[in-house]
């Protein structure tokens, strides 16, 4: 049998472009290497944080969409994926970043409250502000439930007719008119093909002869314990956040309330160090912890400074941190979704219909010159 397309791998960026194809009509295998659900790629965990605040306006754009667009699949899959509670930026009142975000979302429209010193621990209580850095408030911002949200992505897909085949490792990939895919069980052929492997995305693209300069990070996920249970938690309305630049740190470090685990709240830093996607646990690098510790001893005294809790998570990330988001140079039905960079997920029902419009040869409603392969031209390693 023909497949009209196969997506390689299901993590949130392959199932949404699957479920895109599905709903289109077009009779689609989502090929995944480990056995669903797991926790080796860059979809799991309980919780992202969702918002619209970017310094760039094509990203802020995207949003617009992609808010709708999960609450489509909350209707579908009739589930809860989205919880609003706002996003809390801090950072440097005159530093470049910070005054970029803010005139973006003024210039965009995005619902925010700016927070004076003075007030502001009346509004936000048990964080300390740094002194020079100013706040403003993202107030549609919140948390989406990611590993329900893959799920749902990926039940809407079958719904359609979607054929989803887990624990099956691609090997090879020949291209051609017809495609041909091999598994460490099958081969499979197609008349178009996605890849979205997340950090597996450059050896998987090197069957194909294409170098992409991208570099996978571990990151380590901390939980951290509240002192008085609660102080921090989404049912007091506490918001997530991003520190930029912040005193103990060269990366922003950003938190969501205390929700999945009872008591804890997810602090992480937003940096890590290179690994191999296969060989992520002999990673142990925990520079970033002390940092993440001293920044919590200084700005959120409700929390216990050392990590209860210590997951593990990959990011993939290119040059200028921009996705990937193109047609193959050499094989026009190859298309290709990769270096979501630590912050793909919000904008996964976006990529998603955005890499099913290029398989189907059709025009997506974004300009896509961000996300090309060309601008990598001569900087590819
Ligand atoms: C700690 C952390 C925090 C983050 N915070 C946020 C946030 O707050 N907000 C936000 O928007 N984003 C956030 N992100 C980023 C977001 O989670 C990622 O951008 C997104 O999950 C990337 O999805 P993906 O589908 O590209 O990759 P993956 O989820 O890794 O999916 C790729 C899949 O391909 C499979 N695969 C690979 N090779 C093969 C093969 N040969 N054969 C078959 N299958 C294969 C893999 O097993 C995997 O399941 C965060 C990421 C991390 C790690
Ligand atoms: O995508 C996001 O919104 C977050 C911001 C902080 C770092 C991790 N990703």
């Amino acid at each position: 049998m023909v497949y009209e397309c196969i997506v390689i791998g299901a993590g949130i960026q392959g199932s949404f472009t699957a479920y895109h194809l599905a709903k289109n009509n077009k009779n689609t295998l989502l090929l995944e290497q480990f056995v669903l659900p797991h926790s080796r790629g860059s979809s799991h965990g309980q919780t992202r944080i969702i918002r619209k605040a970017y310094e760039e306006d094509f990203y802020t754009h995207m949003m617009e969409e992609s808010y709708e667009l999960w609450a489509q699949l909350e209707k579908e899959a009739g589930l809860k994926l989205y919880r609003r509670t706002g996003l809390l930026l801090m950072g440097p009142e005159n530093g470049k970043d910070f005054q970029l975000i803010k005139s973006s979302v003024q210039r965009n429209k995005v619902p925010t409250v700016v927070l004076e010193r003075q007030e502001f621990s009346q509004h936000i209580p048990n964080v300390n502000l740094t002194s020079g850095d100013a706040a403003i408030v993202e107030t549609t911002a919140g948390v989406l439930y990611a590993d329900r949200a893959l799920r749902a992505a990926q039940m809407v897909f079958q719904s359609h007719g979607g054929v989803i085949k887990d624990g099956e490792k691609v090997i090879n990939i020949e291209p051609g008119d017809l495609i041909t895919v091999t598994t460490d069980s099958g081969t499979y052929q197609a008349k178009n093909l996605v890849i979205t492997a997340g950090p597996w995305a450059k050896t998987l693209l090197s069957h194909t002869g294409l170098q992409l300069p991208l570099q996978v990070l571990r990151i380590n996920v901390c939980y951290w314990k509240e002192k008085v249970p609660g102080s921090y938690s989404i049912s007091n309305r506490f918001p997530c956040f991003i520190q930029m630049k912040p005193k103990e740190a060269e990366h922003d470090i950003y938190g969501l309330p205390s929700n999945e685990y009872p008591g804890l709240m997810k602090v992480c830093y937003h940096m890590g160090s290179e690994t191999e996607p296969d060989e992520r646990d002999r990673q142990t690098d925990r520079r970033d912890v002390d940092a993440l510790s001293s920044y919590i001893t200084r700005c959120f005294p409700g929390l216990v400074p050392v990590p209860a809790v210590v997951e593990s998570c990959m990011y993939t990330v290119t040059p200028d941190n921009n996705f990937v988001l193109d047609r193959h140079p050499t094989y026009s039905n190859i298309v290709i979704g990769a270096g979501f960079s630590g912050h793909g997920f919000k904008f996964a029902p976006v990529v998603g219909k955005v890499l099913c419009d290029l398989s189907m040869g059709q025009n997506p409603s974004y300009e896509l010159s961000p996300f090309s392969i060309h601008r990598f031209q001569g900087n590819a390693n």
